[in-house]
């Protein structure tokens, strides 16, 4: 049975989009997210940052159940999306990919041509005519600002791409079956300074229309392109809060330490 929607809970910057309720995760034996609760607003940026290992990439995978693909993976608790709790075993998890898209670090295309990349996404999941699957491609190819770059030589391989436009490609690939959110996990460190700087300004104009979240190594990067960013520290939600409070006046001691530089 569908858990019954959950009105959503406030934060600072309107009513949440995803919320963590009690969230603990386990690789097998090993615990490594601990009764983590936080709330995300819809359309902003939230970081989460932490030294090596503290869980950030793990909560990013709960939150579209990616790990259902490994084995003695589990998470316990909810994470409601709209009110809804996905962790719930009724949820159709090739919807819930569509809602929540994600791009990795390394970049991922497909090896097939750039067109292909994209539209093999939207095929999955509709059935379109080729002139709308046409309109599709360009338009997932402009929002992720490789269009111009690409509209010649749409036939290539995604493959013959650089670096960065193999990540914008991904990106595309992730916009084109409208998701509502989208998980980064620390999209750009693959990346040269000026593909990084592009990934960063196409975070700032996606973050109008998408739920996003980011998992960083980069505190400069969490700064630039986050609203709230989430300190994490050995599975623990350490902080959350608005980006210029955590850089500035965190609460938590261990916070401070982190974002001064002084562990990590
Ligand atoms: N497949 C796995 N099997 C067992 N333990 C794992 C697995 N993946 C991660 N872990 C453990 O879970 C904890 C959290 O790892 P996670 O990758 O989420 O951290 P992270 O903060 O994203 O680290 P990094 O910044 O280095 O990517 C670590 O102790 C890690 O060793």
């Amino acid at each position: 049975m569908i858990s019954a929607e959950k009105p959503a809970t406030q934060t600072a910057a309107g009513p949440a989009k995803i919320e963590i309720r009690n969230l603990n995760f386990y690789y097998g034996e090993t615990k490594a997210l601990k009764s983590i609760n936080m709330a995300l607003p819809a359309r902003s940026v939230t970081a989460f940052i932490g030294p090596s290992g503290c869980g950030k990439s793990t909560l990013l995978r709960v939150l579209n159940r990616i790990y259902e693909l490994y084995p003695r993976q589990r998470a316990e608790g909810e994470v409601l999306v709209d009110g809804k709790n996905i962790l719930d075993r009724s949820q159709d998890l090739n919807m819930l990919r569509t809602k929540v898209g994600m791009v990795f670090q390394k970049p991922t295309p497909f090896p097939m041509s750039i067109y292909e990349n994209i539209a093999f996404g939207i095929r999955l999941y509709e059935s379109l005519s080729k002139a709308d699957i046409d309109e599709r491609v360009e338009a997932a190819l402009r929002r992720a600002a490789l269009w111009n770059e690409v509209k010649d030589k749409l036939n290539a391989s995604g493959l013959s791409l650089s670096g960065g436009q193999q990540q914008r490609l991904c990106i595309a690939r992730t916009v084109a079956v409208k998701p509502e959110i989208i998980l980064l996990d620390e999209p750009a460190s693959a990346l040269d300074p000026l593909s990084t700087a592009k990934i960063e300004e196409l975070i700032d104009e996606l973050r109008a229309d998408y739920t996003i979240v980011i998992v960083t190594h980069n505190m400069q990067q969490a700064a630039r392109v986050s609203r709230q960013t989430a300190f994490m520290y050995l599975g623990e939600l350490v902080e959350f809060d608005d980006t210029s409070k955590i850089f500035t006046s965190p609460q938590q001691k261990r916070t401070q330490d982190y974002v001064t530089g002084r562990f990590g």
